[in-house]
């Protein structure tokens, strides 16, 4: 999309205005009904093309001019983002894109240098990680967040009052239960049969596995009744058996009227679950769109790859190419089976397992 279309300043990186085949000229093309076979038109979901900072036709996020540096390094520059409604969208980009550092800020855990953000119409820019939580906006951890010394249940109650780690001993006890714990408890037990951790109630969250802790920390987060859920790499850490359920889990939440906002860097999931692709590198949205599209967009192969311009991430094939070419380039900091950027074991095989991933569950079990 121009600059003309979405009346906002190009993006350096944003490689649209340049010719080639992109998100922005795939979306004019689907305007224009010269789709390509594939191609998914992108009008259901934005108003005004593809592209970064376009806008939405029922946003439930609304995001303007958010910052956030360490040091010398801009973290997370994001001029316009908007989040839609009743979708699952993917937050993707390579290591170091900024992905976590705007988790951090939009649902409170940071505070960013600059910027504003509305959830479902009202302000959030600086409102507390427990206050978010409770408006509706709940979110996951990369490295789970889950309470080992507490059994499952007592995870869940925790969730129904705060995020984790915060007003423990209030929670606990000073009679935060009273009159709601039967509701709360029921609520957990409904949650818990249905992510099949029932049989797992009174055990130490310590003593789940990495995914069945992913599972946990889901759960836990919908007893607020969230309308938004951020889950950070849901993929990472979880065996193969319970890929499929988690993303059976992560698709229900759509399908019970909740918005899904996830970073994941395992490509095959974004592509078979997610409605709408962000993709941000240095801090920056450089590219979003559907994934079939997005993931032909050359700000999106320039950001993950650098040199490998002419692999295609729409398909498998491509995945399967690039990982090849991945191999036997030592350059490469992405897109290895450690790094978890492709999962080339892929969805079949359980998504991406990282080396972060597999230390902590180490670290935990
Ligand atoms: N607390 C911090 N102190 C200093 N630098 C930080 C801090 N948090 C993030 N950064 C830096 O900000 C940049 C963005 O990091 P961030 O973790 O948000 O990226 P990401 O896209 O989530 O990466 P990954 O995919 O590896 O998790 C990186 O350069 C990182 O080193």
């Amino acid at each position: 999309m121009s600059a003309e279309h979405t009346g906002h300043t190009p993006d350096p990186l944003d490689r649209n205005s340049r010719g080639g085949r992109t998100a922005g000229s795939a979306a004019a093309a689907a305007g224009s009904h010269a789709v390509d076979p594939g191609v998914v038109p992108a009008a259901p979901i934005a108003t005004d093309g593809t592209g970064p900072g376009c806008r939405k036709r029922d946003p439930i996020v609304v995001a303007d001019n958010v910052t956030r540096s360490f040091g010398g390094v801009n973290a997370v520059d994001v001029e316009h983002l908007e989040i839609p409604r009743h979708m699952i969208t993917a937050l993707i980009g390579p290591n170091g894109a900024g992905k976590t550092t705007l988790f951090n800020l939009l649902t409170g855990f940071d505070t960013p240098d600059s910027g504003d953000w509305e959830f479902d119409g009202a302000p959030l820019a600086k409102v507390a990680s427990h206050r978010v939580a409770r408006m509706g906006m709940v979110r996951t951890f990369q490295l789970t967040k889950v309470m080992g010394k507490l059994t499952v249940m007592e995870n869940m109650r925790l969730g129904a009052t705060d995020q984790p780690g915060e007003s423990l001993a209030r929670a606990l006890f000073k009679g935060v239960w009273g009159r709601r714990e039967k509701e709360i408890t029921a609520q957990a037990e409904v949650l818990l049969a249905k992510f099949k951790l029932d049989t797992k109630r009174d055990d130490y969250a310590a003593s789940l596995s990495g995914g069945q802790r992913k599972l946990l920390e889901m759960a836990r987060a919908l007893m607020v009744r969230p309308r938004l859920v951020m889950l950070d790499e849901p993929m990472a850490g979880v065996n193969p058996a319970l890929t499929q359920s988690l993303l059976d889990h992560i698709r229900s939440l759509k399908d019970e009227g909740m918005t899904v906002l996830f970073v994941e860097h395992d490509m095959h999931m974004v592509r078979h679950i997610a409605d709408w692709v962000v993709v941000m590198a240095e801090g920056k949205v450089v590219a979003e769109g559907p994934p079939a599209i997005v993931m032909k967009d050359q700000a999106v192969i320039d950001a993950y790859l650098g040199a490998h311009h002419d692999v295609d991430l729409g398909d498998s094939t491509g995945v399967d190419h690039l990982a090849e070419e991945l191999a036997g380039d030592d350059a490469s900091v992405v897109g290895t089976d450690e790094e978890g950027i492709l999962g080339t074991g892929g969805a079949e095989a359980g998504g991406a397992h990282t080396a972060e991933s597999a230390q902590t569950d180490e670290e935990t079990r």
